[in-house]
Order: structure tokens, then sequence, then C-alpha cells
């Protein structure tokens, strides 16, 4: 019987789990929907919030049970855990779980008779103290750390020489100023932590009965890792750990760093076996981000993009050169030494799009107000950036986030110009103008048209010239939940192109679980020396596993986009010199701008 392998994604609204053979073949998935599954822990879209500081995050025990939740599912749907050899996971990047001096003994004696959450979280009255110094994980949608960032980029000059050494600019999520933050804000806490771990590393430690190393990719969403040199970045930490005199300790409350994605860190912890039925000899291999483990759920070639559709939009690419800059991130590639991926992240994806479906649905004749039906008839019957004649009429250029943003840094907010590219004159549209900008109708193709503007823009210094064509992405993957709207991949392939097309995986499942049931398969399968991409490609059934959804470049089309280009940054300029000066203010009144 073929060898099995378990991938895990623990991401901000859910928990998948999914089995694949070694072959690749998917043989299980299943999920836990925070909101649907575990809304007793009072989270909404599987956060909770304090707007007053800013802070997003969610509850350590609600992942806990998340867990045991998800292996139940998969065992009631006919799994045979016994099959699995290797378990590999992915977390949302940047958050941080704080285990406290208990933590190694209850993780290696668990008993298979209870479940995770009984066992290691703390008694409501304090009763048992639990495995955690803290009972919360800050969640990357948070915005409380404006100061922490402040002093990271001080400590280097500025932002450009942090991203330079550390793969990114300072930002609000990156664990490296959230432990700064968490460090001022509940010193006793801090003191009381023995291991901090990110969310992926996290799982691992769940699964393998000791607190497990953070992995080479993962590291790099801290700003405390010094990329080029691999190897913590010891000013950095220095100011994390509030001095030289708290490096060390800071140094192994974070522990090892785990250089090689395909490593296996033990075999698996008697409580699976027991209550679950994994044979002992399963091993855990590196668990990693949940965006470097999207990438490598496909064998992604150079010039290849992967546009990520989730809570978050990123947008991924793998390369062999570290171009650093503060306007987006590089960290080290997940399985290949001395390769990196580069990436661009959005707080405002998924939620952004819902806000204006869900505006479309109330003004329409929908019966369910959460079809993507009348925002998909709409967004694809609007004009090419709104323009019913586009030598005469200008173009319509929106930013919309429900959230404060990240790529630009701007506070929530709304805004709306009409652009003539002949002149490059940019008007704001006001409120009352519905004949130049119908709302909310107009707002579906023109959410669409930003987000994806913004990515063109930004990954411009990565693409190449396609044969003929001018330069784009060769492919582009489109990936996540709202992959699977065929509006949105055809938007995606108008503005940024794709000599090949648009593609989507066609396996199921999520791309991020299976890169990681991959990573599982080829931590324990690679003969001496095997590269990742080989073993891939070695197993890769392209006529199954991925699906042409449409054409990418259009020609007229692309061009028209790139004439917007300038418009946007334009708009992304203004935009920012207003309202970054008031965001600016409002950081320093510490107003929160969760939303
Ligand atoms: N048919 C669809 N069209 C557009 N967006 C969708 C569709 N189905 C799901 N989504 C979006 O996918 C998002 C969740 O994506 P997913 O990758 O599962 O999330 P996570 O961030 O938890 O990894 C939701 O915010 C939802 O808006
Ligand atoms: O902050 C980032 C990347 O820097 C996010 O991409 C998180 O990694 C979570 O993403 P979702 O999968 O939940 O959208």
């Amino acid at each position: 019987m073929a060898n099995q392998y378990l991938g895990f994604d623990l991401s901000t609204q859910q928990l998948k789990g999914i089995i694949v053979q070694s072959d690749l073949k998917l043989v299980h998935e299943a999920k836990v929907d925070f909101d649907a599954d575990l809304s007793k822990y009072g989270i909404e879209k599987g956060v909770l919030t304090n707007p007053a500081d800013g802070e997003v995050f969610a509850p350590v025990a609600m992942f806990l049970e998340a867990i045991d939740l998800v292996l139940q599912r998969l065992k009631e749907q006919g799994a045979d855990f016994s099959r699995v050899q290797g378990i590999s996971g992915a977390g949302m990047q940047h958050g941080t779980v704080f285990w406290n001096r208990d933590a190694e003994a209850l993780l290696a004696g668990l008993d298979g008779g209870k479940t995770l959450v009984e066992q290691l979280e703390g008694g409501a009255k304090g009763e048992r103290r639990g495995a955690f110094s803290h009972p919360f994980s800050p969640n990357w949608q948070d915005a409380s750390t404006q100061k922490q960032c402040e002093a990271f980029d001080r400590v280097m000059g500025d932002g450009q020489k942090l991203a330079a050494a550390t793969g990114s600019k300072a930002h609000h999520r990156f664990s490296g100023p959230q432990i700064l933050r968490f460090r001022e804000k509940y010193a006793e806490a801090y003191k009381a932590t023995s291991r901090i771990s990110l969310v992926s590393s996290f799982v691992a430690s769940v699964f393998l009965g000791k607190v497990a190393p953070m992995d080479i990719s993962d590291v790099c969403g801290a700003n405390l890792w010094d990329i080029e040199n691999n190897r913590w970045h010891e000013d950095l930490l220095a100011l994390a750990a509030g001095g030289s005199e708290g490096l060390s300790d800071l140094k192994s409350k974070l522990g090892e760093v785990a250089l090689d994605g395909g490593k296996s860190f033990g075999t698996i912890s008697p409580y699976f076996v027991q209550r679950y039925g994994f044979p002992p000899s399963a091993q855990i291999i590196a668990f990693t981000g949940d965006n470097p483990s999207t990438m490598l759920a496909l064998p992604l070639r150079s010039s290849d993009a992967i546009v990520s559709l989730g809570t978050s939009t990123t947008f991924l690419m793998s390369t062999k050169q570290y171009k650093p800059d503060p306007a987006y991130h590089f960290m080290n590639h997940p399985t290949t030494s001395g390769e990196y991926m580069f990436m661009l992240c959005y707080k405002n994806g998924g939620l952004a799009r819902e806000h204006i479906r869900d505006a479309i649905n109330k003004v329409s004749s929908t019966s369910d107000p959460k079809s993507w039906d009348a925002f998909n008839e709409t967004a694809t019957r609007t004009p090419v950036l709104g323009q019913t004649d586009p030598s005469t009429s200008p173009m319509r250029l929106g930013l919309f986030f429900p959230r404060p943003e990240i790529v630009p840094n701007v506070r929530a907010g709304t805004w709306r110009f009409l652009y003539d590219a002949s002149t490059h004159a940019l008007n704001p549209v006001g409120p009352n103008d519905t004949e130049s900008w119908p709302t909310p109708q107009a707002d579906a193709r023109a959410i669409l048209e930003s987000q994806f503007l913004s990515l063109r823009l930004r990954s411009q210094p990565l693409v190449e010239p396609q044969g003929t064509l001018p330069p784009q992405p060769k492919r582009i993957y489109m990936v996540g939940g709202g992959a699977a709207n065929p509006a949105i991949a055809d938007l995606a392939g108008q503005v940024l192109g794709g000599a090949e097309g648009v593609f989507k995986l066609d396996i199921g499942g999520n791309a991020c679980a299976l890169g990681a049931a991959y990573k599982a398969a080829w931590g324990v399968e690679r003969r001496h020396g095997e590269k990742f991409a080989d073993f891939l490609e070695g197993r890769w059934d392209e006529e199954r596993f991925v699906r042409k959804v449409c054409e990418g470049y259009r020609e007229g089309v692309w061009e028209r986009y790139g004439e917007a280009l300038k418009g946007f940054a334009a708009v992304e300029a203004r935009v920012v010199e207003e309202a970054g000066n008031e965001r600016k203010r409002e950081d320093e009144a510490m107003v929160g701008d969760v939303v």
C-alpha cells in the first residue's frame, strides 16, 4: 500500500488538513472553519480585536481545539492514519505563540484519552497553568506596533537598510516588532516565556510532542533574521530583547532554526498514535509559513507567478536574485537553498471584495446575500477602467481599504479618482457624483482592477519579456478561496497578462496545505540530495493537476492597463500624502485603526 502524507494549513479563518499519496494524488481533505465551528471563542472572521490599540489576535486554545477537530473529521471520512509516514504544515505568517516553562513536560506527556485543549490550555480561573505564558497569538492583521517598527528601522538606519538585511522593512505584523511590544506590554508574561513559536512551528510542536524549530523561510517574517548570512541579526535581537543583556535569553526563547526545509524533527508524539492510530514511525517534517508553502504546490518555473486570494492577497514568485526593497518582501525559499521568494502582501484582499459584493447584493434581486453572481456579472459588464469610450472618457481608478493597508501603508478608507491618461490629470470623485462613478456597481470592476494594478506595478522589476511579448509573467496561477471565481481570474489575466495563460490547481484541496503535504512526502522519500523541484517534477501530472482557466495576455487590453499604471501610482501617492499623514498622527496618538 502506498505511503500517505498529511499537510496542514492553519490560516486566519480555517484549519485545513489534506492527505496525499506518494504519487501526489489527493486522498482526503477536511477543514475546520473557526467562525462556523468554534464561535464559542467569540471570534469574527477568525480573530478577536481591540480596536482602541489596533490589536488583532486569536486564542491559542481555538487552534488546539481545531487540530483535534480536523483530525476527527478526516477520520470520519475514512482516512487511515496508519498509512501516514510524514506530516508537515503551514501557518499564517508572523503570528507568535508564547510557551511557558511547563510546556515541554506537558507536550511530552499528553494523554491520548483527553483532548489537546484540556491538557495544554490553562484553567479558566488559573487553577491549572497550562502550557502558555499568554493565551493569545498576535495575528498578521495587527497594527499596534508603529512605535516598535520605527525603532526597528532606526536601529539599522532606515527601512531600506533593514530590508537589505532581513528582506523587509519593518512591518506592524512582523514577529520582531510584535515581540518587542509583547515584552513591553506584558513584562511578566515575557519573563515567564520559555519558548516562542511561530504559528507554523507551534503546530509542528504539538505533533512532535516538544517545542519544534522554526524553518528557514518562515523565520524571514520576523525582521530578526539576517538573510544573507543565515543567522539571527544580533542588533535586531538586542532591540527586541530590550538591550544586549537580554539577547541570549531571547535567542534561547526563539531556539534553533532549521536550515533544511525537508528536515525531520523526529517522530510523531505518542498522543496521536494512541488517539488517532498514526504509526509511531511517522516523521514530523519542518513546518513553514502559509505563503512559502503555497509556492510548493506547483512546479513553479522562473517568470511564473502565484496570485493567492485568501483573507490577504499575496503575489509570489520564486527567484535566484536577492533584490530587497522596502516596497516588498524577500524570504528564503522554503526548500531550495540559495533561492528566494518574492512576495507582496495586502491586508485588504477577500474581505474588501466581500464588502463590495454585499453592497451590490443589497441593491440587486439576489436571494443569497453571499452569492458572487451579481458582483461577477457587474464586474464583467463594466468596460475596462470604466471607460465607455477610451478616447474620450477618463479612467476610473480607486483604492478600497476597509482595513488599514500595508501596500501602501495608509489608514482604512475608500478613494475614487478619474484619471486622464493624455494629460495625467487626476480628479477625486465627489460622493454624490454617481454619474461619473455609479456606486456600488462600478466598484466591482474597479476593486479588482485596483488590486491587480497594484501587483503589476510592484512586480515589474521581476518579470521578463516572454518571446515576442512584453515583460510579464509566463503563467499566472490563481490559488486561495477567491481563485474559485472565474470573473476574478479573468480580470487577473487582463491586467497582469500571462503569456501562457491563467491557471488554477485542479486537484481540489487548498494550495497551501497541498504544498505542505508535498513537502512532507519529499522530506521522507527524497533520495540523497534530491531537490524538491526535481521530486515534484518527477511525480507531477500536468494534465490532471492544473487547468487553464482563461487567456492571460490580451493584446490591446494589457497595454491599456499599462497606460493606467502611471495614474494608479499617482492615486497611491496622493492618498499616501493625504491619509498617510493622518495615519501618522493617529498612530502617534495611539488611536486604533482596525475597523
Ligand atoms: N467564489 C468566490 N469568489 C470570490 N471570493 C471567494 C469565493 N469563495 C471564497 N472566496 C473568498 O476566499 C476567502 C477565504 O480564502 P481562503 O484561502 O480559504 O482563506 P484563508 O485566508 O483563511 O486562508 C474569503 O475571504 C472569501 O471572500
Ligand atoms: O501576513 C501575511 C503575509 O505576510 C499573510 O499572508 C498571512 O500569512 C495570512 O494569510 P491568509 O492565508 O490567512 O490570507
